[in-house]
């Protein structure tokens, strides 16, 4: 006899569907099962609003999580940047998978580059992180870059720059690759990998994130096999200190852990963790940038303490103050 398939929670834009359907595959792979996408409109999905107005936290992910709730889908895939990050009480991360390329990355006309950008350049972005970086960057290079808020799907934005309506866009580069549009979709654009030292990425991005109820103890333990504990460690310093910094996920704040590694003489051991953050006002006058190490975190715990400490440093430093500020 064969079980049910067990139905996969979707949204339908084409970044979300490679999603899924990636997670999907390792589904059907881990448990013999026919999984079934099942396609869900959320509100993010729909609203033209600029997302720092909509409020950001959790627009595209509450849909999914009612079509959890309402039992009308087993599990879901998030990215795990768009979660908020208080965990719901009712649902469980059951596993957040090896995490993509979590760089940004500059798509441009011409060849160009972030260093190479014309003084004026228009850059597509209406992130409030990116913005922050962007300009802070431009204004230590002493040209200007006018940021301009885009919205819309991958294609959308790439496609800006191919009309010649900006010079540039930025997005996060595991988008990009899970579509495969990195050769297809930019042509002849030239692409810029940033570097950390520039733009940190959103906290968590370049993750997936897979929930479901919490009462189905079961299916949790099944797909708990699709963690990857160095992920979880690292996205959860990452999200610990938004948390900590009472930012969401529209706000201009930056962080990436990363574990570092030393060669023992018999491969690669790691032996910290370094965590960095960035919070900055849009314009980039002011950034607020630091970064912290220790041991390699053990528990969710001590990867929870090591993004609130930075918080903290970070916090003694006015990074509430420079938050504060919403314009777009
Ligand atoms: N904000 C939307 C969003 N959510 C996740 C990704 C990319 C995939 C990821 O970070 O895992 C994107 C697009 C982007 O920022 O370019």
């Amino acid at each position: 006899m064969t079980e049910r398939a067990l139905r996969l929670g979707t949204r339908r834009s084409k970044l979300a569907m490679a999603q899924s359907g990636h997670v999907a595959d390792a589904v059907r792979q881990l448990t013999g099962r026919p999984v079934e996408l099942v396609e869900i409109t959320t509100y993010g999905d729909v609203s033209r609003e600029h997302l720092a107005q909509i409020g950001g936290t959790g627009v595209f992910v509450a849909a999914l999580r009612d079509a959890l709730l309402a039992g009308e889908v087993d599990f879901a895939v998030h990215s795990l940047k768009d979660l908020p990050t208080t965990q719901h009480p009712d649902l469980a991360l059951a596993a957040i998978p090896k995490r993509e390329d979590p760089r940004d990355v500059l798509i441009a006309r011409d060849g160009l580059t972030l260093e190479t950008l014309p003084d004026g350049a228009r850059v597509g972005t209406g992130s409030p992180r990116r913005m922050a970086q962007l300009n802070a960057f431009a204004r230590s290079h002493g040209l200007r870059i006018e940021t301009v808020p885009i919205r819309g799907n991958i294609d959308t934005r790439v496609g800006y720059v191919h009309k010649g309506e900006l010079d540039a866009v930025v997005l996060a580069a595991a988008g990009l690759n899970r579509i495969g549009g990195t050769e297809e979709l930019t042509g002849s654009l030239s692409l810029d990998f940033l570097s950390f030292d520039t733009v940190l990425p959103a906290p968590g991005q370049g993750a997936l994130a897979i929930e479901c109820v919490a009462s189905a103890t079961e299916l949790v333990a099944t797909l708990g096999a699709l963690d990857d504990p160095h992920t979880r460690a690292a996205v959860t310093a990452e999200r610990s200190l938004l948390a900590a910094l009472e930012a969401g996920c529209s706000a201009p704040v930056g962080a990436l852990a990363d574990l570092l590694a030393e060669d023992s003489g018999r491969g690669q051991m790691f032996t910290e963790m370094r965590l960095r953050g960035v919070v900055g006002t849009t314009d980039g006058s002011t950034l607020v940038q630091l970064s912290t190490t220790g041991p390699v975190p053990t528990s969710i715990d001590a990867a929870t303490a090591l993004g609130r400490e930075l918080a903290h440093e970070m916090l003694a430093k006015g990074a509430a103050g420079l938050m504060g500020e919403r314009a777009l």
